[in-house]
């Protein structure tokens, strides 16, 4: 009949009851029909009686055989029995949608309950020939064989009351009381024939949760019959389950056991491929697993057409448990890689299969391993918003990065798992991490629209003004006027006041530097230490000599425009003599000026026609933005802007003393010159050491808001041309200013040097720096190339 009655045998023998002849009788029918090939033909051979055990044959042949014996014989002869492990393949085609669906009904309270999940196997099942075959998912299928459907009415027994007849022990067969066979005014349990009163009424208030447990199936080949004592065993973590979430299901164990150990019940010997423990292990076929196991397939085994996945990671990724238990009792490697260099553990991680999580973990997973793309099992959780799973991970190292350098907060924030995020954060994941595009948690929960993370990022003090590669904020990352965009330019705007108040707490050195000398004063403030105001130069507005240069000044040489509408042309054509005017009506260099060789510009001057307001004079104007001297936090004094300007303005000259080349080579201090390297006569330099304005003051930058250009404006002496910083893209109130010193200036300085720019991009950092021969060569000529040098190479005349 089934796997566990034949096992039972021995025991029904050894009770000389009723059911061991009734067993003897369906034993021999299975015998009969496996032997004929046929099955429709039912035969019943009987059995010596010495084939029992001394206990059953001193019942059987002790006397009255006779009387209520044979009644209860004859009766059981003739009762119905169940056909709970029967299958009959379906024949209608393929199945339709509906029909993928589990037909099995549970009676819940008196309701009517159909399962509806998917069905994996065709064939049909029923408890008894009274009631309709139904096919039905991998978990009702383990039901039915366990004797959970009633043979009476066909409705499953997993909740509500029924009655519960447990003839041998731990199975169990299920039916509703009214659902009994009666035969002659006895009743008797439809599955098995035993009579009801041994039977127990059963109350289950809540759904069975339990887990799928293969069928078991006759069709299956067992090569080899393991007992229990070589199953594997379960190994027991102290205080707890190994299956502390999900309990590897005792009952489902000893079916296999019985079914493993049932000879009657061994089938055909069948030589399956080791790829069959890769499809089992999936399929979540508990039985077969253990069977190929047994048989000797490996459990390490790489699965071709799988990204080479390894059983184990099959089973974890569907979530089941059991055997993942099974394979690594026998031998399966817990941190085998496949193709992408995912773990067991992130395949039921990324499938969010907590128990097997739990459980991987627990015999040893590693979680750190990270796959192709730098991701770790955190780096998955996180995206996958799978909150428990951080739990679980007993978070090791929090900040690890992905090849993005991406930290898991990154993908809390791109998921928009506030609650993952937070968890992140407790565990101290930083906040401000960028990744190589320059993007915090901030911005990418803003791009996504994450109103929760947003706030949350805001709420533990995300720096709302950090910028990423491209420049952008966050606000500049999020839709405008959107609910991320409302309280992201409200922190601004309370940043912006907090940094404003606390200004006050830095110290004003100087009101103006430039001592009256610039259209705008030039405010000198620390907040960073007592270092006062620098004055150890002289503050001028122009540059200056100390020696005679002799500059040519030459009225009579000079390129000039003879027009007289104050050249309000964007291009101004003059008689036989033209000027090019660069600058917009708003004295502006246009967005698309070239910014890596940027011409040289010729401004109006005193002997062209035009009015000293002509649109072509902006570097001879002077200072015309606010600008501040301020204390760095790391390089020195730096110079910041006090308001927005745009792309393409004139902020300030490069101003010093105008020294020949070999001066400069005697000079001590090489740290405020600047080479005009003009290609025209001899090299001369600008050294702001001793006399300059506000561009001594000017910083490198990796990330440069600055551009150099030379300009000619009262003189055109191609020896001397003006250095014009003007801005190469847009800059905030607050922003430090700088330019790019160059890969020379740092190629000769890395050695005493390194740039504290603080950029995401920056190239002369102690861990990016690159030091070559030719640099060393470089160093042994010349010690003084500052930052002129990456101006120079890019403005060559
Ligand atoms: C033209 S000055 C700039 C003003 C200077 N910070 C000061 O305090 O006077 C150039 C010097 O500033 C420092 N400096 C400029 N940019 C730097 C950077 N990115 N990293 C480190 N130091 C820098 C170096 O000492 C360099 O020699």
């Amino acid at each position: 009949m089934e796997p566990e009655a034949s096992v039972e045998k021995t025991q029904a023998a050894a009770s000389g009851t009723l059911k061991t002849g009734k067993e003897m009788a369906v034993r021999n029918e299975t015998l009969v029909q496996t032997a004929s090939g046929e099955g429709g033909h039912v035969e019943y051979t009987e059995l010596a009686l010495d084939c029992l055990d001394l206990k059953a044959q001193e019942e059987l042949l002790s006397p009255p055989v006779s009387g209520i014996y044979k009644m209860l014989f004859d009766l059981a002869e003739e009762l119905p029995l169940c056909c709970c492990r029967m299958e009959t393949p379906y024949s209608g085609g393929s199945l339709s949608t509906v029909d993928q669906t589990c037909m099995a009904m549970e009676s819940v309270d008196g309701m009517l309950i159909r399962c509806q999940k998917r069905v994996m196997k065709q064939e049909m099942m029923r408890p008894s020939n009274t009631v309709h075959l139904l096919v039905l998912c991998e978990d009702h299928r383990a039901g039915m064989v366990k004797h959970q459907c009633c043979p009476g009415c066909g409705l499953f027994c997993r909740v509500g009351t029924f009655m519960e007849c447990r003839p041998y022990g731990s199975i169990s067969h299920r039916f509703h009381r009214d659902c009994a066979s009666v035969l002659k005014d006895r009743r008797f349990c439809p599955h098995c024939g035993e009579n009801t009163s041994g039977a127990k009424e059963l109350t289950v208030l809540k759904a069975d949760p339990s887990p799928s447990v293969p069928r078991s199936n006759p069709g299956v080949s067992v090569l080899a019959v393991p007992t229990a004592a070589t199953l594997p065993s379960v190994p027991n973590v102290p205080g707890e389950s190994q299956y502390a979430a999900g309990k590897l299901p005792k009952e489902s164990l000893e079916s296999i056991l019985m079914a493993l150990d049932d000879e009657n019940l061994k089938p055909k010997k069948v030589k399956y491929p080791t790829r069959q423990l890769y499809i089992s292990a999936k399929q979540g076929d508990l039985q077969k697993v253990i069977h190929l196991l047994v048989d000797g397939k490996d459990p390490n085994f790489l699965m071709e057409g799988q990204n080479k996945r390894t059983p184990l990671h099959a089973a974890a990724a569907e979530g089941h448990q059991e055997i993942c238990h099974m394979l690594v009792q026998a031998g399966a490697n817990l941190d085998m890689f496949d193709e992408g260099q995912r773990t067991p553990l992130m395949a039921a991680c990324e499938n969010n299969h907590l128990d097997t999580v739990k459980y991987l973990l627990r015999a040893g997973a590693s979680v750190n391993h990270k796959d192709v793309m730098g991701f770790t099992c955190l780096h998955l959780a996180a995206k996958l918003g799978h909150l428990k799973h951080i739990d679980s991970f007993n978070i090791s190292d929090v900040n690890i990065r992905d090849k993005e350098e991406n930290v898991c907060l990154h993908w809390a924030a791109l998921s928009g798992c506030d609650d993952v995020a937070q968890a992140l954060l407790e565990a101290r994941c930083n906040l401000n991490a960028l990744n190589v595009h320059g993007d915090s948690p901030l911005h990418v929960a803003a791009r996504e629209n994450h109103l929760e993370c947003v706030m949350l990022f805001l709420s533990r003090g995300a720096d709302v003004t950090q910028r990423n590669r491209e420049g952008e904020t966050a606000l500049d990352c999020c839709i405008y006027g959107s609910k991320v965009w409302t309280a992201l330019n409200t922190n601004r705007k309370l940043t912006d006041a907090r940094r404003g108040r606390e200004c006050h707490g830095e110290k004003v050195l100087s009101r103006d530097i430039s001592r009256g000398y610039e259209a705008i004063p030039i405010t000198c403030v620390n907040g960073v230490d007592s270092e006062p105001c620098p004055e150890n130069f002289k503050y001028i507005p122009d540059n200056c000599v100390t020696s005679p240069l002799n500059i040519d000044k030459d009225i009579t040489h000079l390129q000039h425009c003879s027009c007289t509408d104050d050249c309000s042309s964007s291009t101004c054509m003059c008689g036989q003599l033209s000027l090019q005017c660069w600058y917009d009506s708003e004295g502006r260099l246009p967005l698309d000026f070239c910014q890596r060789e940027p011409p040289v510009l010729f401004e109006c001057n005193h002997a062209c026609s035009c009015w000293r307001t002509c649109r072509n004079r902006v570097v001879q104007n002077g200072l015309r933005v606010q600008l501040q001297l301020f204390r760095t936090q790391t390089m020195g004094w730096g110079v910041k802007a006090m308001q927005d300007i745009p792309q393409g303005t004139f902020v300030c000259e490069y101003v010093g003393e105008i020294i020949t080349d070999a001066e400069a080579d005697k000079r001590d201090n090489d740290s405020f010159l600047f080479t005009l390297d003009n290609k025209v006569g001899d090299i001369h330099c600008i050294d702001a050491r001793l006399f300059g304005n506000i561009g001594r003051f000017i910083n490198h930058l990796c990330e440069p808001n600055l551009l150099a250009v030379r300009v000619f404006t009262m003189h055109q002496d191609l020896r001397f041309p003006r250095i014009a910083l003007f801005s190469s893209r847009s800059i905030k109130a607050g922003d430090q200013i700088g330019f790019d010193y160059g890969d020379h200036y740092w190629r000769v300085k890395s050695k005493y040097l390194t740039c504290q720019c603080g950029s995401v991009k920056c190239h002369h950092s102690t861990a990016n720096i690159e030091v070559d021969d030719e640099s060393q060569d470089v160093k042994s000529q010349s010690l003084f190339l500052s930052p002129s040098e990456s101006i120079s190479s890019k403005t060559k005349l």
